[in-house]
């Protein structure tokens, strides 16, 4: 299959090389022509512009958006519609509002899916998890593609109607936020009780058969290793929050409580308002769980 990738960064230069890998055409553009540049090294067909991506695919045309959520969609969006019809399809893999993309579906004349992306740059070996939202048909149609990009068939689903895809991601993240802070909240009494504890030997001994084993837990003991027991000059400053406030907001709007999702969303603004890099162990540890799934920079002290 021949694909449009726009947005070469962090998530969607994966994209572009999972599709690659798998035997799919890619044509891509990035704003920043380095980037652009250094993909087609490794394969891609260079686009200079969106409307030159668009004139280079054959109809019926398949585009893949990894661009930052918000602004940059619509502008995206606003370039590629003289160049779209309702045959051809535009995935958003972003972190976008719901809202907008059920408003995005309606305004645009491709079909659109919503394609809530996980696994963050660091699980770009496994493939990611993917939740899809839109027309049954174009998700069977991009299937091929979903295969490639996730872990594989069982790694992708179409969770409903247009919207569904960014509204699953959004609540994953809430709940990425609140283990987040509960793994920290244990980490710090650990740090600050009564023995003289290796911080990573436990994450280790943890992720082998224990009940809280997990990716993030893994990301925890990587973080213990590379950092030092006491996580080093790693700041009390957890950066993002745009998805788990959306998700507060949304629980507050259906009436249903998410006490702990809202506590670690607010350990998050705490972090910010306190400002001297020092403080709570849980929010370094979390501040640093970020840099390990997401590779967002690391505050330091
Ligand atoms: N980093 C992560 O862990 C994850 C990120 N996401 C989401 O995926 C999306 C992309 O994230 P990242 O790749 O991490 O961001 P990034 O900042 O690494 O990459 C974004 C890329 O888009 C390019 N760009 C910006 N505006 C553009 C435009 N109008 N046209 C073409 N290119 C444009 C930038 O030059 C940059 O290369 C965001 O919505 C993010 O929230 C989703 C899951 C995980
Ligand atoms: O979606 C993600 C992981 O699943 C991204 O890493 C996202 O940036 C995480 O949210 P935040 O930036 O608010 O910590």
């Amino acid at each position: 299959m021949e694909i449009g990738v726009i947005g070469l960064g962090r998530m969607g230069r994966i994209v572009a090389d999972r599709l690659l890998a798998d035997g799919h055409s890619v044509v891509a553009y990035d704003v920043d022509p380095e980037t652009v540049a250094a993909a087609a090294e490794d394969g891609v067909t260079p686009a200079e512009s969106i409307p030159d991506l668009a004139e280079q695919l054959d109809a019926p045309k398949r585009i893949w958006l990894n661009v930052p959520a918000g602004d940059p969609v619509d502008a995206a969006l606003e370039e590629l519609e003289p160049h779209v019809d309702s045959d051809d399809i535009v995935v958003d893999g972003g972190n976008s509002n719901f809202e907008n993309s059920i408003r995005r579906a309606e305004e645009t004349d491709a079909t659109y899916l919503d394609c809530g992306t996980s696994g963050g740059p660091a699980g770009a070996e496994l493939g990611f998890s993917m939740m899809i939202g839109g027309p049954e048909w174009a998700y069977e149609e991009l299937t091929p593609a979903f295969d490639a990009v996730a872990t594989g068939p069982e790694g992708h689903d179409r969770m409903g109607p247009p919207g569904s895809g960014h509204y699953v991601k959004m609540i994953h993240n809430g709940v990425e936020y609140a283990l987040m802070q509960a793994y920290g909240e244990g980490f710090e009494l650990l740090a600050n009780g009564r023995y003289d504890l290796d911080m990573e030997a436990i994450a280790h001994t943890w992720n082998n058969g224990a009940v809280i084993r997990s990716w993030l837990l893994e990301l925890a003991e990587e973080a213990f290793r590379e950092e030092g027991n006491d996580l080093g000059d790693v700041a009390d400053y957890v950066a993002g929050g745009s998805t788990g406030t959306w998700t507060v907001q949304e629980a507050l709007e259906q009436e249903v409580p998410v006490p702990l999702i809202y506590q670690a969303l607010s350990e998050r603004f705490n972090s910010r308002a306190t400002g001297d890099g020092e403080g709570r162990f849980s929010r370094r540890l979390a501040n640093r769980l970020r840099y390990g799934f997401g590779r967002h920079e690391i505050a330091r002290k």
